[in-house]
């Protein structure tokens, strides 16, 4: 297994890979088709901001199970690309929240006071202390643009340091701002209150361009900063107003170009204060992303659950135990049905019954997904089973119910082509012995595994002689076998568990005895 590392992340995660037994390549900087050959053979790859994981790159990467993004934003990925090549896309969104909320903290601070200006006039060698007169933060009023996880804790940081707080975001709830003493306004409110508008959105479709010339009017006499994503404030038109004084001065940690925005007017405002993204910069941040990542890449690539998987499935890492089992076993159930039911499938039920149906089976429904697509499609996993559903057409539902008939848990996947319908049960014996207990409405007891071969047949005497001595003549060793009927004389179906798989003669003598109404090679657990 190999994990390629493209931006620099904190020794301790490529620790936690390398103590996974994989080789790990570190090579920062790499574009174009130099990119594309490292990716090819990779399982695994880590990026920061740094890289941009384009769709030319994901289809380059064949081998690939996660990126694993060692920060928060994830603008650099073309998360849809990876869903459709069934890649997970994980950050870790936790870890560099501290040190993002501090640098914003501070650049605040250093905008008010201008302080890198006057750092770089004393070194020069000139004492101007009578050019600054600065602003003071306690009293004045911070607005704050997207409150999620840095945005609330610089709303915390700057409340203590005696400033009132407003912010705009539309996607959180009164109450939760409340809770942390920031009153929740509209967007035009919060940008012509406050004295200090700071910006903390991930970059989108629709925060591109938010703060622009009209924005930027309403906070007259105030400052800006971004320590979030450059793009969502208009660099021209920040540039002009805190040149024509409308503005006191901005501060920038981030760029619509990176590295290095060479062409960014902002470089030669002396109002604008600017650092490098240097926001999740800190010894600590640096360990706790890179460790959380790496963390997530083995998870992935041992197919466990990744827990800040963004595009794909999650479970709660405590429910995995319990979950589990059950992955494979709506799997085995969504190919049965699909193998078994012929023409185009229109929808698929999952349905769960009994102790089951209280865990969280997100993951456990695209199982099967992947299950019921995998015969038809090239490369299904869990990660895009979901979108290949949506791009088919094909009516996804999922049902509960705690009540259990036969069985303590029962997983059930139904099929449908507009005519017919076909379902396929299982549960776990024991907790962990799975089972198929019904095919299409016959009861069975059939051990998911390898390769089966399910028959229908009417039910006469000869019939199962028939069938094993074809099978046996054409060298395909049955290891065990099921068989259950309706009615005595009516319509049988027995499943085979066998050897290898029925060759073309053998299924056209089979299909040839009018007793015998179908066969069905089914293929589990990737045998070939
Ligand atoms: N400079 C740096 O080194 C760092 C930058 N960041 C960036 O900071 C930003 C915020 O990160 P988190 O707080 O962790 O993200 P988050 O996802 O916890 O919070 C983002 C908030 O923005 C809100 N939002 C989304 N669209 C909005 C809109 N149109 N208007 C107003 N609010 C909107 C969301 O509802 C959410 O509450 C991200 O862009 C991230 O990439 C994060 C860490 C370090
Ligand atoms: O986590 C984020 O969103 C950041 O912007 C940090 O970026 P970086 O990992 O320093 O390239």
């Amino acid at each position: 297994m190999k994990v390629l590392v493209t931006d620099p992340i904190a020794d301790a995660g490529l620790a936690v890979l390398r103590d996974a037994g994989y080789e790990v390549e570190t090579a920062y900087e790499l574009e174009g088709e130099a990119l594309l050959e490292a990716v090819s053979d990779a399982n695994g790859l880590i990026v920061r901001s740094g890289t941009e994981v384009t769709e030319t790159v994901l289809e380059a990467a064949e081998e690939l199970a996660i990126v694993g993004r060692a920060g928060i934003g994830v603008d650099n990925i073309d998360i849809d690309a990876a869903t459709d090549e069934g890649v997970i896309v994980a950050n870790a969104p936790e870890g560099n929240v501290r040190a993002a909320a501090e640098h914003t903290v501070a650049m605040t601070f250093a905008a008010a006071r201008s302080i890198p200006q006057a750092h770089v006039r004393l070194k020069d060698g000139e004492w101007a202390k009578s050019d600054y007169l600065g602003t003071e933060l306690d009293d004045k009023t911070l607005g704050v643009v997207g409150l999620g996880r840095v945005g609330q804790e610089v709303a915390k940081k700057l409340d203590s340091m005696g400033m009132d707080i407003v912010a705009y975001d539309p996607y959180i709830s009164e109450d939760r701002a409340d809770r942390i003493g920031a009153e929740l306004v509209e967007f035009e409110d919060c940008l012509e209150k406050a004295d200090f508008v700071t910006v903390h959105t991930p970059l989108t479709p629709e925060t591109e361009g938010l703060i622009s010339d009209e924005e930027l009017e309403l906070l007259e006499g105030g400052y800006l900063i971004n320590c979030a994503r450059g793009g969502v404030v208009d660099e021209d038109a920040l540039a002009a107003k805190v040149e024509d004084g409308t503005l006191e001065g901005a501060a920038l940690d981030v760029f619509a170009e990176e590295p290095l925005p060479e062409d960014s007017p902002l470089l030669f405002v002396d109002d604008v204060i600017v650092t490098p993204h240097l926001g999740a910069s800190t010894e600590a941040a640096q360990e706790n992303v890179a460790t959380q990542t790496a963390e997530q890449v083995v998870a992935a690539i041992e197919a466990e659950p990744v827990a800040n998987a963004l595009n794909a499935p999650s479970i709660d890492e405590s429910a995995f135990p319990r979950v589990e089992p059950y992955i494979d076993l709506a799997e085995t159930a969504g190919k049965v049905a699909a193998q078994l039911l012929d023409g185009r499938i229109e929808s698929v039920e999952v349905a769960y019954e009994g102790d089951i149906a209280d865990e969280d089976i997100e993951f456990v429904t695209a199982s099967a997904l992947k299950g019921v697509f995998e015969p038809l499609e090239w490369q299904v996993n869990a990660v895009n089973a979901p979108q290949i559903a949506e791009d088919r057409g094909v009516d996804v539902t999922e049902s509960k119910t705690h009540q259990a008939a036969d069985f303590q848990s029962l997983v059930s996947v139904t099929v449908t082509n507009g005519d017919s319908e076909l379902s396929v049960d299982g549960t776990l014996f024991a907790g962990n012995d799975p089972r198929i207990v019904r095919i299409d409405g016959y009861r069975v007891d059939a051990i998911p595994h390898g390769r089966m071969v399910i028959t229908r047949n009417t039910d006469e005497p000869g019939v199962i002689g028939l069938i094993g001595s074809i099978m046996g003549k054409h060298g395909v060793n049955i290891a065990g076998m099921f068989n259950a009927r309706e009615t005595i004389g009516g319509e049988a179906l027995t499943v085979y568990n066998v050897d290898s798989s029925v060759p073309d003669a053998a299924r056209e003598e089979l299909e040839a005895d009018e007793r015998i109404i179908d066969v069905a090679d089914i293929i589990l657990n990737g045998q070939d």
